[in-house]
C-alpha cells in the first residue's frame, strides 16, 4: 500500500525534524496542535484528551491541541514537567496560501521556543524573584560563569572554577544552566542537584572569538573594553547566551543590558548545603514560605523584593560597604514620616524591568507602557520628597537617576489613555488630542456609527416596522433584521427597491441598503484607518522608551534601592531589631539575639522566644551541651542568620551585635539520605563535614549540629571529638558545636579556645520543662527518655527506656569490665513480657475536674471552681 503524505502533514515533519528535544506547537487557526509521539507526551502532562488525525505510515496519528488563548498555561505546566516547547505560528493569511493553489498549505515556522530560563511572560514568572538563565564555560583550567535574566536583561559574569560552580549556582538557583555538551555529563549532577534544567550546546557556541564579535554587536559596540576587561573564558560563557537566545528567540534578541562583572567585591561564601539548612531564601520544602526571606520582605516593590533576594543571597564582606547600606536604613528609621510617604508611593511603582524587556521583545503591550508612564510620576514624587532631606551615600547616588525623564514621560502621560488595555491589536489606547489625524479617523468612524442609529428609525418608519433593527456581525458586516411575517412586504414591491434580501434564518429576515452598505464601507474605513494610525505611534512610543531603555533601567534600580531601604526600616522598627557594628576584627558578639522564622512561628502560637547571648570572640568555640529539644539547633540557626543579615547590610534580631566580617558561613544541621545518590545519611553527613574541615578558614563561622550521630556511639564519639580539635586547632574559625555527647565537654577545657555552654531545662515531676537559655556550662543528662514521654512514645516503653536506661548509667559507673555482666542481668532480650506500669493514683483536683463539663459553666461558677480546687490542692 502507497501512503500519502498530506501536505500539511509533510510541513510538520520537515518543521519537527529541526526540534527533535522540544514539543512543537503548530498553529491551526485558534488551536496549537501536537502529534505522533509529541500529542502522547502533551496530553499526559496536561491531562488532556489525545485524539487521531488521519494516518501515517499505515497508524493512525494521535493528535491532541489547546486554544491559543490559554497557551501560557499550557507552556508554565509543560515547563515545571521538564518539556520545552517550540512554538509554530502561521506566517502568512490562509487567504494568501488559498491564492497559491488550493492544496496550497500556510506557511509556518517556529517563533520562538519555550525553555525554563528564556521565560518574559508575566503570568509565567514570580514577581518577587529573578529567573535566571547560566551558561557555564571552561577554557583549559579555568571557568567562567555568566547569567542573565531575560525578563528585566540584567547580564552578569564573573571567573568561576570548577569547585565554585556549585556554591555560585546555589547563590543564584537559575532555572536553566547552559554548558558545552562536553561538559554536560560531568556537571549533571551539579546542576539537577539545584533542580536546574541542565541544556548542552554545541561547542561553537561558546567560541570566544565569534562570540566577542556577536556579543559587540548585540551591544552595539566596537569593542567590550568599553564594560570591563573580560577574560576569554568570561567571554565564551557569554557567548553561550547570546547564542541560546538567539536560537530560543529566533533572532529577535532580548533587551540586554551591558555584562556586570562580579567578584570584584568579595561576597560570604555560602555552600548549597548551608543555604539550604539556613533556609534562606527558599525553605526546606523548597517554597519560599518558612524561608529567612519570607519573613523579613517587607517590600512594596516586585524590583525591591529582587534586590532584597539578591543581597540575601550574597550578603557582602566589605564593612564600608555594608556601613553604607545600614546607613541607609538608619536613615529610613530615623526619618519614619518621609518612610511611610516613601512607601505610600512606591505602591503606586510598576516593574519597569520587566515592562521594558516585554515591550523589546514585541511581547509586549500598551498597558506595559502606562506601567512605565506611571512609574516615571512615582519617581518625580520621589524625588520631590528627597528635596527636604540630606541623603545618606547610597540614597544619593539613587536619587539622581529619578531625574532626567521628563520628555519621556510627557510624551507618554499626553500619548496614552489613562488605563490602556494590555494588547496593542484592538487599538484605543492613544489618548484624544494626541494626533489629529487619529482624532479624524475616529470621529468619521463613531459618526457613521451614529448616522446608523438614525437609519434604523428611518427604515422602520418606510417599512412601517417599528421592531426593526439594524444590527452587526463579522460575516455580514451591518444588516437589517426583522421577523419572517414583517419580511414579506418588504420583500414585495415598492419596498424591496430598497431592501435587499441577504439571509433567512429559522426566524428572521435579514436585509441590507445601497446606503448602508456605503456607510458601513466609510466605517470600516475610518476605523481601519484609526487602528493603523494607533498602530504607527504604538511603534514610535515603543521606540523612544527602548531608547531609553539604559536610563529607564537605572530608575528602576533606584527605586528598589529606596524600598529596600524603606524596607529593611520597617522591618527594624516593627521587629525590634538593633544596627550591628561590623568592623575587620574577628568579634563575634550577640546580645539577646532572636531566630526571626521561630520567633515569628512561636508568636503565632502565643509562645514568646527567649532571647541569648552569644559571643565567639574570646572563645571562639562554643562547645553546645542540653537536652534534645531544647533549642540548640535554633540558637546555632540564629546566629548564623544574623551574620548573614548583618553582612547583607541589614539589621539584626538582637539588642546589640558586634560582628567581624565573616569571609565563609558553613553550617551542617540535620542530615538526610540522598538515596538518588546512594549515600547514607551517615555518608552524606561526612562528605559536607569533610568539606568544612578543608576549606573553613580563619574567617570562617561554622556551625556543626550533632556530628556522628548516625553512628556507633564510640565511633561518632571520636569523629565529633577529632572534628572539634581539627577546627580550634587547624581551622582556627568561629564556631557553634551542639553535641548530645556529653563526654564531649571535657575538652573544653583541654582545648585553647573552646567554652561549654548547655541549654537550661528544669525537671519538674518527672517532666522536662523546656527553659530555651543559652548559658554557660554544660548539661548534666540528655532527658531523652522525658521527650519521648512527651512526643507520646506508649508509657509501656518509656517506663522500659527508664530501666535500661537506670542499669546501663549504673554498668558506665562501675567499670566497662561490667559491660556483658550488665547484658545479662537486663532482662533486655528476655521473654518475659514488661509489666505495664501501674497507672498513677489519681489526685483530688483531678478526680474533681473529671466531672466538670466546662461549656456548662458560667463565669461565676468557673470563678467558684478554680477557688475550690485551690483549696482541695492545699488539703492534699
Ligand atoms: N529560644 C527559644 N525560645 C522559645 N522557644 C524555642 C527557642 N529555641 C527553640 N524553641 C522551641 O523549641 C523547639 C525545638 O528547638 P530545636 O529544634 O532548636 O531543639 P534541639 O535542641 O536542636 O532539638 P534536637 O536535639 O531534638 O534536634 C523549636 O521548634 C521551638 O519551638
Amino acid at each position: 500500500m502507497t501512503e500519502t503524505v498530506t501536505p500539511m502533514m509533510a510541513q510538520f515533519l520537515e518543521i519537527k525534524a529541526g526540534y527533535p528535544d522540544a514539543l512543537l506547537f503548530y498553529r491551526m487557526g485558534d488551536f496549537y496542535e501536537m502529534f505522533f509521539d509529541d500529542a502522547v507526551a502533551a496530553s499526559a502532562a496536561l491531562d488532556i484528551t489525545l485524539t487521531k488525525r488521519g494516518k501515517h505510515a499505515g497508524a493512525d496519528i494521535p493528535m491532541c491541541g489547546v486554544p491559543v488563548h490559554a497557551a501560557e498555561g499550557y507552556f508554565l505546566t509543560l515547563i515545571r514537567k521538564g518539556f520545552r516547547v517550540a512554538v509554530c505560528e502561521q506566517m502568512e493569511d490562509p487567504s494568501e496560501a488559498k491564492k497559491r493553489g488550493s492544496k496550497s498549505v500556510v506557511r509556518r515556522d517556529v517563533v520562538r521556543l519555550v525553555t525554563p530560563g528564556t521565560l518574559t511572560e508575566d503570568t509565567l514568572l514570580d514577581a518577587r524573584r529573578h529567573n535566571y538563565l547560566a551558561a557555564y564555560a571552561e577554557i583549559r583550567d579555568e571557568g567562567a560563569l555568566a547569567w542573565v535574566d531575560i525578563s528585566t536583561g540584567a547580564v552578569s559574569v564573573m571567573a568561576c572554577s570548577r569547585m565554585r560552580l556549585g556554591p555560585e549556582l546555589a547563590r543564584l538557583t537559575p532555572r536553566e544552566v547552559l554548558v558545552s555538551e562536553a561538559l554536560e555529563s560531568e556537571l549533571a549532577e551539579v546542576v539537577s542537584d539545584l533542580g536546574a534544567a541542565m541544556t548542552g550546546l554545541g561547542r561553537t557556541a561558546f567560541d570566544s572569538t565569534s562570540g566577542e564579535k556577536r556579543l559587540c554587536s548585540v551591544y552595539g559596540v566596537a569593542s567590550l573594553d568599553a564594560f570591563g576587561s573580560f577574560t576569554r573564558t568570561e567571554i565564551s560563557a557569554l557567548a553561550g547566551l547570546v547564542e541560546y537566545l538567539d536560537i530560543t528567540q529566533k533572532g529577535n534578541m532580548p533587551l540586554l543590558r551591558p555584562p556586570v562583572q562580579e567578584g570584584d567585591s568579595p561576597v560570604m561564601q555560602i555552600d548549597a548545603t548551608t543555604r539550604r539548612s539556613l533556609e534562606l531564601t527558599h525553605a526546606m520544602g523548597g517554597g519560599r514560605q518558612g524561608s529567612l526571606l519570607s519573613v523579613i520582605d517587607r517590600t512594596v516593590t516586585a524590583a525591591g523584593a529582587r534586590l532584597l533576594e539578591r543581597r540575601l543571597a550574597s550578603p557582602a564582606c566589605r564593612a564600608d560597604v555594608i556601613g553604607e547600606r545600614q546607613a541607609s536604613v538608619q536613615f529610613m528609621l530615623e526619618q519614619g514620616r518621609f518612610r511611610e510617604d516613601l512607601r505610600e508611593a512606591l505602591r503606586g511603582a510598576h516593574d519597569v524591568d520587566r515592562a521594558l524587556s516585554r515591550l523589546a521583545l514585541d511581547r509586549g503591550g500598551p498597558r506595559d507602557m502606562a506601567a512605565i508612564r506611571n512609574t516615571l510620576e512615582v519617581a518625580d514624587r520621589v524625588n520631590a520628597a528627597c528635596q527636604a532631606h540630606e541623603l545618606p551615600p547610597v540614597l544619593t547616588l539613587a536619587a539622581r537617576h529619578l531625574t532626567g525623564h521628563d520628555d519621556l514621560r510627557d510624551l507618554l502621560g499626553e500619548a496614552l489613555v489613562a488605563e490602556p488595555p494590555v494588547l496593542s491589536r484592538d487599538g484605543g489606547f492613544i489618548a484624544p488630542g494626541y494626533d489629529a489625524d487619529l482624532d479624524e479617523a475616529r470621529k468619521l468612524r463613531d459618526e457613521g456609527r451614529s448616522v446608523i442609529a438614525g437609519m434604523q428609525s428611518d427604515y422602520a418608519a418606510l417599512a412601517e416596522v417599528p421592531s426593526l433593527k439594524i444590527k452587526h456581525n463579522n460575516v455580514l458586516g451591518y444588516f437589517i433584521e426583522t421577523t419572517a411575517t414583517h419580511a414579506e412586504k418588504m420583500m414585495a414591491a415598492p419596498l424591496n427597491e430598497t431592501f435587499i434580501h441577504r439571509q433567512t434564518t429559522a426566524n428572521q429576515v435579514r436585509f441590507t441598503t445601497v446606503d448602508l452598505n456605503e456607510i458601513e464601507t466609510r466605517i470600516l474605513n475610518a476605523g481601519g484607518h484609526a487602528l493603523d494610525i494607533e498602530k504607527r505611534l504604538y511603534a514610535s512610543l515603543k521606540e523612544s522608551i527602548v531608547a531609553a531603555a539604559g536610563p529607564l533601567g537605572a530608575l528602576a534600580a533606584a527605586l528598589a534601592e529606596f524600598d529596600l531601604a524603606a524596607a529593611l526600616a520597617d522591618l527594624a522598627q516593627r521587629e525590634n531589631w538593633c544596627r550591628p557594628v561590623i568592623d575587620d576584627s574577628r568579634a563575634f558578639e550577640v546580645t539577646a539575639g532572636r531566630h526571626p522564622v521561630v520567633e515569628q512561628a512561636q508568636a503565632r502560637l502565643g509562645a514568646p522566644f527567649v532571647a541569648n547571648y552569644c559571643a565567639l570572640t574570646e572563645a571562639p568555640i562554643w562547645l553546645l551541651t542540653g537536652p534534645n529539644m531544647a533549642g540548640k539547633s535554633t540558637f546555632l540557626r540564629q546566629n548564623a542568620l544574623i551574620a548573614v543579615l548583618a553582612q547583607m547590610g541589614s539589621y539584626v534580631p538582637a539588642s546589640e551585635a558586634h560582628i567581624g566580617i565573616v569571609s565563609q558561613i558553613f553550617s551542617r544541621v540535620g542530615a538526610s539520605d540522598d538515596l538518588a545518590r546512594g549515600r547514607s545519611t551517615f555518608m552524606v553527613e561526612m562528605v559536607e563535614t569533610a568539606a568544612i574541615l578543608n576549606q573553613a578558614d580563619d574567617r570562617a563561622l561554622v556551625i556543626l549540629d550533632e556530628i556522628g550521630r548516625g553512628t556507633a556511639t564510640y565511633d561518632g564519639l571520636s569523629i565529633a571529638w577529632a572534628t572539634l580539635e581539627h577546627l580550634a586547632e587547624v581551622n582556627r574559625c568561629r564556631a557553634i558545636f551542639a553535641t548530645h555527647y556529653h563526654e564531649m565537654a571535657a575538652l573544653a577545657s583541654r582545648l585553647d579556645g573552646v567554652e561549654n555552654a548547655t541549654v537550661t531545662v528544669k525537671e519538674w515531676d518527672g517532666d522536662v520543662i523546656f527553659l530555651h537559655e543559652v548559658r554557660k556550662g554544660t548539661a548534666d543528662r540528655s532527658y531523652g527518655v522525658q521527650v519521648a514521654r512527651l512526643a507520646g512514645l506508649p508509657t509501656q516503653v518509656v517506663e522500659r527506656a527508664k530501666v535500661v536506661l537506670e542499669a546501663l548509667e549504673k554498668g558506665e559507673r562501675e567499670g566497662g569490665g561490667r559491660k556483658d555482666a550488665l547484658i545479662d542481668d537486663l532482662p533486655l532480650f528476655s521473654a518475659t513480657p514488661v509489666q505495664p506500669a501501674p497507672p498513677q493514683k489519681v489526685s483530688a483536683v483531678e478526680d474533681r475536674l473529671a466531672g466538670i463539663l466546662p461549656d456548662e459553666l458560667s463565669p461565676r461558677e468557673a470563678l467558684a471552681l478554680v477557688y475550690e480546687l485551690r483549696t482541695l490542692m492545699d488539703e492534699a
